[in-house]
């Protein structure tokens, strides 16, 4: 068994003189929930079609269950692609037994775990409708079901949650930590940076091609400065851990607050306890932590952001 689901080693590709993955290593456990973050033209896409044999690295190597990519993998792979493209004639359970039969499940088993999805998904009524017939996010929710039908051990999913309203966004989280708790390794791209602080384990931040973060939610917050709002009688700034303090206004009988950045790493906790252990009072204590949007902003910039 591989110890890891996929492992890229030193990846390369070039389009022509444009370089949309450059020189990428990382490594996904099996078993894990891996976010793959980026602004447009990252190089997501290209690195997922990649791990898919969709097309070929120039240079580096890549390492899918233990092999290199091709069609042995296909029938432990779950992909939902970018572009939606489904042949719009056919029903959404036809649809579903066609992707599971590519991956070797016989047709009465596709047909009866695609049924099941598709209740899952509040799509029972429309397993029988054809796709030109549905709503986008509806064909989405069949184009997700036709990727998990085969229960694959390894689910890549690119940029599942665009195009979905909140309420089925909400649905995909679920599938996503459902295939999770099966024992499937996840693979997710996104930029939108709410969903990866939610459901992955560990993350992965590209911009321009380059790998620019790789680790947990906790260790990319840790990137950046807590920062606190106190109510206090004086700025704290001799608490260790404590880098500055702005006033942000009287707060009667001689209090104030202060809005307090601590240094990189140090935890609020830790400040709190020195805070009472100098015995000085506090009268408030909110903790800001930073958010994997601020943490990406810091990193790439509000350019590699949308660029
Ligand atoms: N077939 C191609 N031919 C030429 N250039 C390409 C091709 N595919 C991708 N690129 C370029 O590679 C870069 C990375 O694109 P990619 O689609 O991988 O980014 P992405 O992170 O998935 O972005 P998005 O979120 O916008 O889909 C871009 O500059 C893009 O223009």
């Amino acid at each position: 068994m591989a110890d890891h689901a996929l492992r890229l080693t030193n990846v390369t590709k070039t389009f022509g003189d444009v370089t949309a993955v450059d020189d990428l290593s990382f490594a996904v456990g099996e078993g894990e929930v891996f976010g793959f973050l980026g602004g447009n033209g990252a190089g997501k896409t290209t690195s997922l079609r990649m791990v898919l044999d969709i097309i070929r690295p120039t240079s580096g190597s890549i390492s899918v269950l233990g092999r290199q990519p091709g069609r042995e993998n296909s029938a432990q792979l779950g992909f939902l692609p970018e572009e939606r493209g489904l042949y719009r004639a056919m029903t959404a359970i036809d649809t579903i037994v066609y992707f599971g039969r590519l991956k070797g499940m016989t047709a009465a088993d596709a047909r009866h775990a695609g049924l099941a999805l598709l209740d899952r998904f509040g799509l029972a009524a429309n397993a029988r409708s054809t796709l030109d017939k549905l709503s986008k996010g509806m064909a989405q929710k069949v184009q997700l079901a036709a990727a998990v039908v085969n229960r694959p051990r390894l689910l890549i999913l690119d940029e599942p949650f665009s195009g979905l309203d909140p309420v089925n966004q909400g649905l995909l989280e679920d599938e996503i930590k459902r295939a999770a708790a099966d024992g499937a390794t996840v693979v997710f791209s996104t930029h939108v940076m709410q969903h990866a602080e939610r459901l992955c384990e560990r993350l992965l931040l590209l911009a321009k091609g380059q790998k620019r973060f790789e680790g947990t939610v906790d260790d990319a917050r840790r990137l950046l400065p807590a920062q606190l709002t106190v109510v206090a009688q004086a700025p704290l700034t001799d608490i260790p851990g404590v880098a500055a303090a702005e006033e942000r206004g009287a707060a009667g009988d001689g209090w104030h607050e202060y809005r307090l950045t601590l240094a990189p790493g140090v935890e609020p906790g830790d400040v709190l306890d020195r805070v009472s252990g100098a015995g000085r009072r506090l009268r408030r204590f909110d903790e800001r932590q930073p958010s994997l949007h601020d943490v990406f902003l810091h990193i790439v910039g509000a350019q590699g952001a949308h660029s």
